[in-house]
């Protein structure tokens, strides 16, 4: 295939920036189509030694083929940036609308952390763990179903070298730098630098008690005061929270990844799928139901 170039596109507006990268609007010239064009400084990537997190943005992205992902569509690059042509999520981000409503119903959460779970299970039967799950990366298509995005802090579990431990510190613990974003970071990604697919079920139980509370369980002011409520286990559900709900959140917020509801320890999505917060809901239509009404 004809690899695609900037000039095959008009840049419109600025739609997402990260560290690393600023997302635009895009619209491609031949067909009209909208696409979200992620765009990294070649010499900033090179400078903060980030190559191998783009290559694995990258890698997972050409491996995801799933309605509740975001898409690669192209890549190109030219003497200054690299361009990765993604699905243009018409309506932003997820946590948008929870910050506009403060919360959400019981329905409404019961149906985007159904759409998480599908998500998430699918990327760990890929052997991918996303490791930065969090309500901003959960973006809303037209339709106001879930793209997941940003998968530059991914990890690829690859079977051969499970076994063989990551390089360690004088004190021997895995020098793993990467560390997700504070209110959702898992106890073993801060204390042993283990990741493991239950690290992204510790943050689906972060994200369901903030959309019925409006607020992520583990807050302070400092990075640090997070990181000691969460290897402390110290958070609270606020007067009224609903019970069946607050069974769900205490099932995924374990310390001990091994007991966490949904890991492969607990006998994998069955067990969490079968949790009587999702006694309605219909796995197999979730994709093509017309999801609830936010405003
Ligand atoms: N790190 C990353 O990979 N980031 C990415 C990747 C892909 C991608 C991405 C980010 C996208 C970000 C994005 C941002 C937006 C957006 C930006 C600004 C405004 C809006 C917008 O109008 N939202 C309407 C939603 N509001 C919400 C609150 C109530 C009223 C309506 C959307 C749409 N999509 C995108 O569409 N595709």
């Amino acid at each position: 295939p004809i690899k695609k170039t900037p000039e095959d596109f008009i840049f419109g507006k600025v739609i997402g920036e990260g560290s690393y990268s600023t997302v635009y609007l895009a619209k491609e010239l031949s067909s009209g189509k909208e696409f979200a064009i992620k765009v990294l400084e070649k010499k900033h990537i090179m400078r903060e030694r980030k190559g191998d997190y783009v290559m694995r943005e990258k890698e997972v992205l050409m491996k995801l083929n799933h309605p509740f992902f975001i898409r690669l569509y192209y890549t190109f690059q030219d003497e200054d940036r690299l361009y990765f042509v993604l699905s243009y999520a018409k309506r932003g981000e997820l946590l948008d609308y929870l910050n506009k409503l403060s919360s959400f119903d019981e329905h409404c959460s019961r149906f985007y952390i159904a759409e998480m779970v599908l998500a998430l299970q699918y990327l760990h039967d890929l052997g991918i763990i996303h490791r930065d799950l969090k309500p901003e990366n959960v973006l809303l298509n037209d339709d106001m179903h879930i793209l997941i995005t940003d998968f530059g802090s991914a990890k690829i579990m690859r079977p051969e070298k499970e076994e063989r431990p990551k390089s360690e510190d004088s004190h021997g613990r895995r020098r793993n730098s990467f560390v997700g974003t504070a209110q959702y970071v898992s106890p073993e990604m801060l204390t042993n630098k283990k990741t493991c697919y239950s690290s992204d079920l510790w943050a689906l139980g972060c994200i369901v008690y903030q959309l019925m509370s409006g607020l992520p369980p583990f807050r302070g002011g400092h990075e640090y005061q997070i990181f000691q409520k969460i290897t402390n286990l110290e958070y609270e559900f606020p007067d009224g929270f609903d019970k069946v709900t607050r069974d769900l959140v205490e099932n995924l917020l374990k310390l001990d990844p091994e007991k966490r509801l949904g890991c492969p320890e607990m006998g994998g999505y069955g067990p969490l799928k079968g949790h009587p917060f999702f006694k309605n809901v219909n796995w197999d239509s979730l994709p093509d139901e017309t999801a609830p009404d936010l405003l």
